[in-house]
């Protein structure tokens, strides 16, 4: 990655899942800027897209159409093996299931010493740093499967920050966690995720991070910052009203278009 580019840039990305018998267009048109030291949270409806853009971001998939930059890298310009390196040594991802982020038969500690295997030298400190971090320092020892649900999710976060990531991007990191707990490991990725994109259901999370940016339908609808809400002008000028305007303007439903000094007003068309 490159000092100067945003640390995530996508321009018109779609994702096409084609199965045996139909494609699905999971995600459509996405144009999203992530700088360095932001820290995002991806808020949306279930299957909205939320998972396939993180994955997408992780490169874990490539898009269907459109381009897609990490750092200054496009994702569609490196091969496998240089994707699999800048995923490596720039990216730490926790995963929506905790379990498919860990090795099951390793100890606690041996899954963050071995998830510093990208950087030069594994320290001993950080992995000891992590775990007491995530309340895990008692049971280091313990084979990660082993451990419960919360246990490994903070274990997956904690493994996730091992190599120093410049991009952190977890999917639904305190979904099993109590609010304590939760607390600490949004605190963690904020102080040690420099930038971070966090798919969550939570509001606690929403409003921890610097931005909130909410998919539906598979389009970016929504963008919050300090606590204000702003839609968002699509492409070709589209707009998703907020579900809670739906009963003024029902979908489907005809309006007139107002232009006013700074932008137009929506009013119901009767019938
Ligand atoms: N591997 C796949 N094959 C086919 N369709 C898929 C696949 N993965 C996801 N989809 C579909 O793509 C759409 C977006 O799914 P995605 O998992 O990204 O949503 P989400 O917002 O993360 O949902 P949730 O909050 O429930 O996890 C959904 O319609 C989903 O059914």
């Amino acid at each position: 990655m490159t000092p100067t580019a945003p640390a995530v840039r996508c321009d018109g990305v779609v994702q096409i899942y084609k199965t045996r018998e139909v494609e699905v267009v999971a995600l459509r048109d996405i144009d999203l800027v992530v700088e360095d030291g932001e820290s995002v949270a991806l808020l949306g409806p279930s299957g909205a897209g939320k998972t396939t853009l993180l994955w997408l971001l992780a490169g874990l998939l490539r898009p269907s159409a459109g381009r897609l930059w990490l750092g200054g890298a496009e994702v569609g310009r490196l091969g496998p093996r240089a994707l699999d390196r800048l995923r490596a040594a720039q990216i730490g991802v926790v995963l929506q299931n905790p379990a498919r982020n860990l090795v099951p038969y390793a100890s606690a500690a041996q899954n963050v010493a071995f998830a510093q295997r990208a950087v030069r030298r594994r320290s001993r400190q950080r992995t000891d740093d992590l775990l007491e971090r995530v309340g895990l320092a008692p049971l280091r020892d313990r084979p990660a499967g082993l451990l419960s649900g919360g246990e490994q999710q903070r274990l997956a976060v904690a493994v996730a920050l091992a190599n120093r990531p410049r991009l952190l991007l977890a999917d639904e990191p305190t979904s099993q966690l109590d609010a304590g707990s939760a607390a600490a490991v949004v605190e963690l990725i904020k102080e040690m995720g420099p930038t971070s994109v966090v798919v969550t259901h939570d509001p606690g999370v929403g409003e921890a991070m610097s931005r909130t940016v909410t998919i539906r339908d598979g389009r970016i609808g929504a963008e919050g910052r300090d606590g204000e809400d702003f839609v968002v002008i699509g492409r070709e000028g589209a707009v998703q009203l907020p579900p809670e305007y739906h009963g003024l303007l029902p979908p489907g439903s005809m309006a007139r278009v107002e232009p006013v000094r700074d932008g137009v007003i929506l009013r119901r068309a009767e019938p």
